[in-house]
């Protein structure tokens, strides 16, 4: 007899609110990450879509809420621990040290070099360059590269778009995709741009003024004018 029970998802956030200096800027979010599924989180400027992403790495301490990984409540254990359980948050600092070289930031964490030149074998030219030399699609690449070198069991990534041209986003998302596909991992993705997020993405949920205003899948949101307006511009307020 095969075992029938579900797996779980790989996130499941239940009632998460998060702010600032007592002050929620998030509010009572309740969104899942299956296995292998990219979710796109959405929303305009100053919706709440880093405050999420850091209150669920825990960086910043929510409020109220639970945050499971894998089925494992994680509600309340410090980020190293949260980080230790298969959660990589690539927040838009990237985690790049400028003084280090590509090759040092693949050895970091004891990774092999050969598993993030495996992902982005350009980055093999690059080997021994300080990183603090890299264009920024070049930095970026290297902090993917890490970030998916660490094979984590969810991943959480803050606007891999921002600031770069398009041909190097179009090299980038795809292969957050595939790593999904082929691992079994979950993908929580926050993108401005939002066409792209949702031409890879299984799913998506639009934040605004720090609540979700809409879920369903990517295709039916690509396919939704109003919620592409409202991703981008706020949803409009009564
Ligand atoms: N460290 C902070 N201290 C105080 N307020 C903050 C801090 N970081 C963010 N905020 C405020 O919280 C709100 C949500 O910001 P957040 O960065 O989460 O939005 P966002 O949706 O990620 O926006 P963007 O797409 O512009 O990055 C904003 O009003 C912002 O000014």
């Amino acid at each position: 007899m095969t075992d029938q029970t579900p797996a779980p998802p790989s996130l499941d956030i239940r009632g998460l609110s998060a702010g600032y200096f007592g002050a929620a800027v998030v509010r009572d979010l309740t969104l899942t990450v299956g296995p292998g599924e990219v979710v796109a989180l959405l929303g305009p400027n100053g919706a709440g879509k880093s405050t999420t992403l850091r209150a669920i790495s825990r960086t910043l301490t929510p409020m109220t809420g639970t945050v499971t990984l894998n089925g494992r409540d994680v509600t309340g254990h410090r980020p190293q621990d949260i980080a230790r359980a298969g959660l990589v948050h690539m927040s838009e600092r990237r985690g790049i040290f400028y003084g280090l070289t590509v090759e040092e930031h693949l050895r970091l964490h004891k990774l092999d070099p050969a598993t993030g030149y495996g992902y982005f074998p350009e980055l093999k030219a690059l080997r021994y360059r300080r990183a603090g030399l890299l264009s920024g699609g070049e930095q970026q690449m290297l902090g993917l590269a890490r970030a998916l070198a660490r094979r984590p069991a969810v991943l959480m990534i803050d606007e891999l778009s921002k600031g770069l041209a398009p041909v190097i986003v179009e090299r980038l998302i795809p292969v957050v995709r595939r790593y999904a596909d082929e691992s079994g991992a979950g993908v929580l993705l926050v993108e401005q741009q939002v066409q792209l997020a949702l031409q890879v993405a299984d799913r998506g949920y639009v934040l605004a003024h720090g609540e979700l205003v809409e879920h369903d899948t990517a295709a039916n949101l690509l396919a939704d004018r109003d919620v592409l307006v409202s991703s981008y511009l706020g949803a409009a307020t009564p």
